[in-house]
């Protein structure tokens, strides 16, 4: 998938998936990370030949393979496609298939159905996500109907590729009113003031949007469509917005997933029923209320670092496992003995029995998110089903809880590999004595939670704090960056 996702326009890279259609295995990672970095054509061509070796990959032409590839909209996408076909095509025995312009999630979905051996066109993607909403709508109970602008939802779609696909989505969609904005049509340009990274992370009002907005249901997509948040213009005369983000999301897919398990099990003795195991899998940067609510709730709630490699790795432990990132990116993963059981399930109880009800929701819900990677789409529809099922506006959902005021900040240092961290990135171990530092300026602030970790992406130390105040948020995460200036300045 060539994509640079949130980034901006003049940048650009590459998504690889596995044959399963999730991400790159993480023990090929060095191997991406030498290919990119090769000096030239001959040094790539032995690293080729040495990896290959070392995998015991046969290239004979016996073996044939094909290789699905999708970009997003940018300009460079084009000349990188065909980099990529002729880099593809020069390998005896295998193919490229130029799947065309697309969202990363639906090139993922793409390659899992294919290898699935089941229909994998981008019609049969938009056919089974319409069709799971469809069938989560139908559900909806009746008392729980929603009249006029309450079924309308605007989406941000980045000046991407999203915005176009969901165009072609909505047309298929009953009981939801979808107006895309910033589909790339306009002249606005990628990423720049508008999409899911730049809301989350500025928490103001995306470009084309504004005070008719106010009090509407909004979400961004980002530039890939892989992220999405909600968010809401409060008033009209302020740029600053009320931020649904991944947490949120999650906490609504949590809360939803349980209450129909709970249906589901009703009146079943322990001993008869499948003791689904229900995850829900976050990192550090997950505000601190969203994980109080979660474990309220009575969930399993683990953390791991950075990165949704990490916690799909996690989720997938799970009979349903719950992921998300704040900024947006995570899915749920169903394990193939539960589904099994959920169908075996479906069919032995009684017709338009509210368990059966409840199974039909759980099945749905399982062909409606996408299990390859996070996807926007389906989260989207997911949120929206769920809201209506549930009867609740945005405002409802938003006030689950309330977020604890934080602040990030990142600091440009000499050497990031310096700060080595441990505990899902809670507690930095290195250099030494800086955690000591960094929980004595904590402990002076009420709800107060902070710490580093050396960013994966770019060159710096992230540093993240929150407290009570956002005052106290704001000084605590200043504090921190200086001691980080201090102890590896
Ligand atoms: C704090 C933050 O938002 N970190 C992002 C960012 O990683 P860093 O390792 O923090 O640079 O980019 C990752 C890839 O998009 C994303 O998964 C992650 O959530
Ligand atoms: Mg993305």
């Amino acid at each position: 998938m060539i994509t640079a996702s949130h980034n901006k326009i003049s940048d650009n890279g590459v998504k690889i998936a596995d044959p399963s259609g999730g991400m790159l295995t993480q023990a090929w990672e060095p191997f991406a990370d030498a290919l990119a970095n090769a000096a030239d054509s001959d040094s790539l061509l032995q690293l080729i030949i040495e990896f290959a070796k070392k995998e015991s990959i046969v290239i004979d032409g016996n073996c044939r393979a094909e290789v699905l590839l999708g970009r997003d909209t940018r300009p460079s996408g084009e000349s990188l496609l065909e980099a990529a076909k002729q880099g593809i095509n020069s390998i005896v025995g295998s193919a490229a298939v130029d799947m065309g312009i697309l969202t990363t999630p639906q090139l993922h979905w793409m390659v899992r159905a294919r290898n699935k051996g089941v229909k994998a066109s981008e019609r049969d993607y938009f056919e089974q996500l319409s069709s799971s909403f469809r069938c989560l709508m139908t559900l909806v109970p009746g008392e729980c109907k929603v009249k006029g602008t309450d079924n309308k939802l605007v989406v941000d779609g980045a000046n991407g590729v999203g915005g176009g696909k969901l165009e072609c989505l909505m047309n298929m969609l009953d009981g939801l009113v979808i107006e895309v904005r910033n589909d790339g049509k306009g002249g606005g340009i990628l990423n720049e003031g508008v999409g899911a990274d730049y809301v989350q992370k500025e928490k103001v009002v995306p470009q084309e949007f504004g005070s008719n907005d106010v009090g509407m249901r909004c979400a961004s997509l980002d530039g890939d469509a892989d992220r999405l948040v909600y968010f809401i213009v409060p008033s009209a005369s302020s740029d600053n917005i009320v931020l649904v983000d991944g947490d949120k999301i999650l906490s609504l897919f949590a809360l939803f997933i349980k209450e129909q398990l709970g249906i589901l099990y009703k009146g079943v003795h322990e001993n008869n029923a499948y003791q689904a195991r229900l995850g829900v899998v976050q990192t550090a940067y997950a505000n601190g209320a969203s994980t109080d609510y979660l474990k309220g709730l009575g969930l399993e709630v683990v953390l791991t670092p950075t990165g949704v490699k990490f916690l799909h790795e996690k989720a997938a432990e799970y009979d349903i496992g719950i992921y998300f990132e704040a900024n947006g990116h995570g899915t749920i993963l169903f394990s193939d003995s539960f589904l099994c059981w959920l169908e075996k399930r479906h069919n032995e109880l009684p017709e338009g029995s509210e368990q059966q009800k409840a199974a039909v929701r759980l099945l749905a819900v399982s062909k409606l998110v996408n299990q390859a990677v996070g996807d926007a789409f389906s989260g989207l529809l997911l949120v929206e089903a769920i809201l209506q099922n549930l009867n609740w506006s945005i405002n409802h959902w938003s006030e689950l809880y309330r977020d604890l005021p934080s602040r990030q900040l990142k600091v440009k240092v000499m050497d990031r590999t310096a700060v080595v961290t441990a505990n899902a990135e809670t507690v930095a171990v290195k250099p030494p004595g800086i955690q000591e530092a960094i929980n004595a300026e904590t402990v002076k602030y009420p709800r107060g939670r902070s710490f580093i970790r050396p960013s994966g992406t770019e060159d710096v130390i992230r540093v993240y704090a929150e407290a009570s105040s956002q005052e106290g948020a704001d000084t605590l995460a200043q504090s921190v960056a200086k001691l980080v200036e201090q102890f590896l300045g």
